[in-house]
């Protein structure tokens, strides 16, 4: 049986490829020209883990593992209440058929706020590096269970040749090892099981000591407290990725606030 992350990968290359044939590449270039210049993603997070936490807060509507998560969803508003909260930079899903997400979410967040964004989505052909870009995105994703080394330097070089940071995602030894390959060193351990949707702080503590040095670890997944991030500093993480805990808050900017300070 195929597993939802195969599954997701395949409905994207889909997607891909239909939009490709849907838009010129200098179409999009002109419309990524015309965005404002990459706001520094890994610069913004190096900075405020030099003294304390940083948090990358998602916009996050809906997801495979848990359906809605958020009702009444407002990605601005969203977007302002990480900020004041402290966030550092913000992730968007603009997956549709899985997250509920749209390009324009990506839009009228950045829009909102100065925080540098990341596309949050599954990255299966280096067009998409210019796509992000033309939407305003600073940064993009690269899941390695989805790619092959080949396929991750491709991405990871059409996205520095935007301007844009990557975010290398791993969840195990191997995969570690396949993203110090590469030339970023920003690199986020997953604690969900994409394929089995289990969540385990445990990974991070793991995976931790085999970064490569210079690496920025981001510990993303399944982090709902203070506590947990007080337990994952203990192995060197100082950079989190958070969603569902916030997005399923009233009050998203006092329980930002509350996750970082306590
Ligand atoms: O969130 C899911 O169910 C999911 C399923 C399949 C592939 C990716 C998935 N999530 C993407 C993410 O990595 C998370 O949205 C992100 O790390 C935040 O996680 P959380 O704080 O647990 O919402």
């Amino acid at each position: 049986m195929t597993d939802k992350l195969t599954e997701i990968c395949e409905t994207k290359r889909g997607e891909v490829a239909a939009r490709k044939a849907a838009v010129t590449v200098a179409e999009l270039a002109d419309r990524a020209a015309a965005q404002s210049a990459p706001r520094g993603f890994e610069a913004a997070l190096r900075a405020k883990a030099a003294s304390g936490f940083a948090l990358i807060a998602e916009i996050k509507k809906a997801s495979p593992s848990k359906g809605l998560i958020r009702a009444d969803f407002r990605p601005a508003e969203h977007a302002r209440a990480y900020q004041a909260g402290g966030a550092a930079c913000l992730s968007i899903l603009t997956d549709a058929p899985y997250f509920h997400g749209h390009e324009d979410y990506l839009v009228e967040a950045r829009a909102a706020c100065t925080l540098p964004v990341i596309r949050k989505d599954f990255m299966v052909d280096p067009w998409q590096c210019l796509e992000a870009r033309a939407i305003g995105a600073d940064a993009i994703l690269i899941i390695a269970a989805c790619l092959s080394d080949q396929q991750m330097a491709e991405i990871e070089a059409a996205a520095r040749e935007q301007g844009m940071d990557a975010l290398v995602e791993v969840h195990n030894e191997e995969e570690m090892e396949r993203a110090a390959r590469l030339k970023s060193r920003l690199i986020g351990v997953n604690n969900r099981d994409l394929k089995r949707f289990v969540t385990d702080l445990g990974t991070t503590e793991r995976l931790a000591a085999l970064a490569p040095e210079g690496t920025l670890l981001v510990a993303e997944s399944g982090i709902n407290t203070h506590e947990d991030i007080l337990r994952l500093e203990k192995c060197g993480a100082r950079t989190f990725l958070v969603g569902e805990s916030l997005m399923r808050q009233d009050d998203v900017e006092a329980a930002t606030r509350a996750l970082l300070q306590g």
